[in-house]
């Protein structure tokens, strides 16, 4: 599978060493600088020629294959869209991290596509979720020691698959609903859990109000969201099936195009997705109130960067959609 050649140290770089390079340093020490299998880089090349090598044997697939490290190397370069980085090979895989905090999407089609090849396996973090800078949001690595190359080059041909977008904070209105807030019987406990969410993500709330559970007043409220600069309405509570539960109707009322009442997510099944001038306007169920993690923390990064939301992007939501208690 591999044939020993030597080559100029100049030209070594991306290919193996055949054994340990021993450096000598009077008074300092003696130890193999370099080792059997070790790749070597262009960094190299200077403490090489320091050792006195200035050729080297070294280890070369046969003609058609690719060295593990190399495949690795080839799949996450390939792979890689925008804001990511990759480590060097480690155990034959190359990790793939997130540049900065963002949505992490991946194009499973693709991905399923590239793992059927046959000796390749690609693992990464679950689609449309937030990652934070610095995460490892994939693995690539091939089974053999060395694969043909003409496998490598099918999944490069297939282009990129994994990307994190980055995210944009947007000024927020927050419009709390219920009578029982609005009359003052109790305080207001679901406003701050969202305030506290936005905060997260950079979003300045530009307008802030309560009403109670009469549609005409929450639908006039969300408008006026908007003519204070909202680009993004968030309507918590009186989200199912009570005859006070009047926010569907308000947020229709107001004149929103509705892309989804019911997600298949729990918590948070009862969330209502909509679009009023572009803007998107949320119903919030009381689960946000009360759950630390539900729907809305799914749909927030990716509103966040940008996503316009489709029945389809909720649709696909079920699997994976109920969250670990
Ligand atoms: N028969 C059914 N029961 C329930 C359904 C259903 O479909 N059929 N859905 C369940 C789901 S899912 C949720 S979530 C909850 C609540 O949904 P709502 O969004 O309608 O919540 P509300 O009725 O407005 O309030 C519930 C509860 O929370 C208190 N609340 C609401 N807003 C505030 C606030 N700003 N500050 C403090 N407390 C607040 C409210 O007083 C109620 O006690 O329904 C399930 N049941
Ligand atoms: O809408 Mo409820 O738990 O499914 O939040």
């Amino acid at each position: 599978m591999f044939t020993l050649r030597v080559v100029p140290t100049e030209e070594a770089v991306g290919l193996m060493l055949a054994h340990d390079l021993t450096r000598i340093v009077p008074g300092e020490g003696k130890g193999p600088a370099f080792r059997r299998g070790h790749v070597v880089t262009a960094a190299d090349i200077s403490l090489l020629l320091a050792m006195g090598k200035e050729h080297l044997y070294v280890w070369e697939p046969l003609p058609g294959m690719v060295h593990e490290e190399e495949a690795a190397r080839r799949l996450a370069a390939a792979g890689a869209g925008q804001g990511l980085t990759w480590d060097s090979p480690a155990e034959g895989k190359v990790s793939l991290r997130a540049a900065h905090r963002g949505l992490l999407r991946v194009d499973v089609a693709r991905l399923e596509a590239i793992n059927a090849i046959g000796e390749i396996t690609i693992a990464t973090r679950r689609d449309a979720t937030l990652v934070e800078a610095g995460t490892v949001v994939a693995g690539c690595k091939v089974t053999p020691l060395v694969v043909a190359e003409e496998q490598i080059a099918r999944a490069e041909a297939m282009g990129p698959w994994i990307q994190v977008k980055p995210l944009a904070p947007l000024p927020a209105g927050l419009i709390v609903t219920g009578s029982e807030v609005f009359k003052g019987r109790i305080p207001d406990k679901f406003g701050p859990v969202v305030e506290e969410k936005l905060e997260r993500f950079g979003c300045p709330v530009v307008y802030k109000a309560y009403s109670d559970d009469q549609a005409d007043r929450t639908a006039a409220k969300i408008r006026e969201a908007l003519a204070a600069g909202a680009r993004m309405v968030l309507c918590t509570g009186g989200m199912s099936v009570d005859p006070d539960d009047a926010t569907p109707g308000a947020i229709r009322r107001a004149g929103a195009q509705v892309v989804t009442y019911g997600v298949p997510f729990l918590p948070g099944s009862m969330f209502m997705m909509a679009y009023l001038e572009g803007v998107p306007v949320m119903g919030l169920p009381g689960a946000v109130m009360y759950e630390k993690e539900t729907v809305f923390d799914h749909v927030l990064p990716r509103v966040l960067a940008g996503e316009i939301l489709t029945k389809q992007d909720f649709v696909r939501m079920g699997h994976g959609g109920l969250l670990p208690r």
